[in-house]
């Protein structure tokens, strides 16, 4: 083929995939700081304090707030108050609460205490999946099959999270094809919608991009959310390629607390309300109060004893009069 051809067809092959944002669009921002931004703080963080920043979150006009995980509490001490949480937040009818859960085990306690969603999750890195659930990857996915039929029995939505997109905390680089190969395992056991975790945050717009043009191959965007750890303070800009390509939910956790205890060294989420901040600047809609988000954080902060990991929280705090 010749080189003009070549970059024609690459040309138009971009303009298919490539769908720009545009004003007034919505983007759903799924808040994951309950979960993911205290799953690996060090000390306890106290039952009613989550209870309390949980509510203050409910009240940010977010649609969705990960409220905690249904793991095992010998892996996630932190997470060990999952039940008392759940049951103890003020729960606004107009948002989803969902809560994470590995196997049979979790998914019982789960719906004992009346979830309505799930959040399930494997990795497309052998190392990662073997170090964070004590399994290969075929053996979650037969684990995450159980759980789905079990829960479409109860009625209830499936989420599913794929780790190390990009790269691996054990195995290194991660190969695009891997990330497609479990995404398109996931849908096909039912998830509504596949958030996409670069665990590590590794990842750079490049590859970003890669990973999304060979999920495209098999997936529609609407099936998508993207997770995005700030290690790297690749965050945004991956968020924004991740737009690009049409993906319309963010994962983020406010103040950019957070990281994964089974990878060593990764930071928080993209904090929300950088996230919030940036795509109201795009013009985009999210429905969020950034300064009821910027309160939330502080809130959390403070009993952390930690400062936001969050510019935006940083620079509008005083500006807001929160201080
Ligand atoms: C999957 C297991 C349980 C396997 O762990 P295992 O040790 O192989 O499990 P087991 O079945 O042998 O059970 C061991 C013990 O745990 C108990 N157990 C077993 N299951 C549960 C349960 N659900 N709830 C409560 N207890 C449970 C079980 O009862 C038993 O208790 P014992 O008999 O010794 O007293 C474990 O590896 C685990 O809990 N892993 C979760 C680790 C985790 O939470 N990681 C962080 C979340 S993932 C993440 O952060 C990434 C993400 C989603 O944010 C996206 C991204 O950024 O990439």
């Amino acid at each position: 083929m010749s080189s003009k051809l070549r970059r024609l067809l690459s040309v138009n092959v971009n303009q298919i995939l490539k769908r720009k944002y545009h004003k007034n669009e919505f983007v759903r921002v799924v808040e994951v700081g309950p979960r993911d931004g205290l799953q690996n703080e060090p000390t306890n963080v106290p039952t009613e304090v989550k209870i309390e920043f949980i509510n203050k979150l409910s009240e940010t006009g977010l649609e969705t707030v990960e409220v905690t995980s249904f793991v095992s509490s010998k892996w996630v001490p932190q997470m060990g108050d999952n039940s008392e949480v759940y049951t103890g937040i003020k729960k606004k009818g107009n948002i989803n609460y969902p809560v994470l859960v590995p196997n049979a085990q979790g998914l019982e306690a789960a719906v004992k205490c009346g979830v309505k969603e799930i959040a399930v999750f494997t990795s497309a890195s052998e190392g990662f999946s073997k170090k964070n659930t004590n399994c290969s990857i075929q053996e979650s996915l037969r684990r995450i099959e159980a759980v789905v039929r079990e829960a479409k029995k109860h009625n209830l939505r499936v989420r599913g999270y794929v780790s190390c997109i990009v790269g691996c905390p054990y195995d290194g680089a991660v190969h695009p094809s891997s990330v497609t190969k479990v995404t398109e395992a996931l849908l096909n056991l039912g998830c509504y919608e596949v958030s996409l975790g670069d665990t590590i945050g590794v990842g750079t717009k490049q590859a970003i991009q890669n990973v999304l043009k060979d999920i495209l191959d098999v997936a529609t965007a609407d099936k998508l959310a993207i997770h995005c750890h700030d290690t790297y303070g690749q965050a945004l800009p991956n968020i924004c390629t991740a737009l690009e390509y049409g993906v319309r939910v963010v994962d983020s956790s406010v103040a950019g607390l957070g990281g994964c205890p089974y990878a060593k060294g990764a930071t928080g989420n993209v904090a929300t309300e950088d996230l919030v901040y940036m795509l109201h600047g795009m013009g985009m809609e999210t429905g969020v109060d950034l300064r009821m988000l910027i309160e939330a954080g502080r809130y959390i902060c403070g009993h952390i004893k930690k400062q936001p990991a969050s510019k935006v929280n940083n620079a509008l705090y005083s500006k807001y009069g929160l201080e």
